[in-house]
């Protein structure tokens, strides 16, 4: 289990602003929590302390615990972390990209690629590998760069808004595509997310964060299995989020 015990950022210079105040919450292994809230409420902020790479002008006091043990996350790689932005290297092929995270972790490239290389086809890169990313659409870069969070063998997966460029079909595609993937090889993931359509059907619990400085409101289990999740059965829950989420003024 991921835990974060009560978090606090605040910009460390200037007025000291407070942007996230007292965030707990936990992600089980095997499990999807979408992190839901309004822009600006410090949700990419609270993702990003997790991977160990908050701006300097932040500073963070909390608690990170991976199986019940202290980590620092600054020393890196409790979990694989895709950013907002699809953040592929300009002068590297897809390929390259794909492979980076592995080599980084040691992994000779020959075998790196050998394990990239089946995904190419179920995340609909085929053909893609020789070229750069300038040559592909949003979409296809999107995809690259959750090719290469997924293919790290981390038991805990970030990804901040890792669909919003994708097309509703490809979209709906690469949700059915991670759920099964989940199931044949449970990690822990923590999606941030603005599409409720998504957080419902994803997320086995929705942490909504709201105010300035952002805090947790509501943790909400999504009480049935994601293959009994019809829209009628989704739509009740939707409305509640719908409701915390406008209830935030700021
Ligand atoms: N490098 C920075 N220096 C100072 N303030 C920052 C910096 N990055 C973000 N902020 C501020 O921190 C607050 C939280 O930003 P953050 O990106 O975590 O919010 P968010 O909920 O993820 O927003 P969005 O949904 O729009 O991505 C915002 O008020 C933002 O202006």
């Amino acid at each position: 289990m991921l835990q974060v015990e009560p978090l606090d950022i605040r910009i460390s210079g200037g007025d000291g602003r407070s942007l996230v105040e007292a965030v707990s919450f936990q992600v089980e292994e095997g499990s999807v929590a979408c992190l839901i809230g309004p822009s600006g409420c410090g949700k990419s902020s609270v993702i990003k302390w997790i991977a160990g790479i908050l701006p300097d002008e932040m500073d963070a006091r909390g608690r990170l615990l991976v199986e019940g043990r202290t980590v620092d996350p600054r020393g890196g790689l409790v979990a694989a972390y895709q950013p907002q932005t699809d953040a592929l290297f300009p002068w590297l092929t897809i390929r390259e990209n794909v492979c980076l995270g592995l080599e980084i972790a040691g992994l000779p490239r020959a075998e790196a690629w050998r394990k990239a290389a089946p995904l190419f086809e179920p995340f609909g890169l085929n053909g893609t590998a020789h070229l750069f990313p300038r040559q592909l659409s949003g979409g296809m870069r999107q995809r690259a760069a959750f090719l290469r969070t997924i293919v790290q063998d981390r038991r805990y997966i970030l990804l901040d808004e890792p669909f919003s460029a994708l097309d509703a079909i490809t979209k709906l595609r690469m949700q059915e595509w991670l759920a099964a993937r989940l199931e044949a090889d449970p990690r822990g993931v923590l999606m941030v997310t603005h599409d409720l359509h998504e957080a419902t059907r994803m997320a086995d619990r929705v942490l909504v964060m709201a105010g300035r400085p952002g805090r947790i409101v509501a943790d909400i289990p999504i009480p049935f299995p994601r293959h009994r999740r019809s829209e009628t059965a989704l739509a009740p829950l939707r409305e509640e989020l719908k409701a915390l989420l406008l209830e935030d003024k700021t």
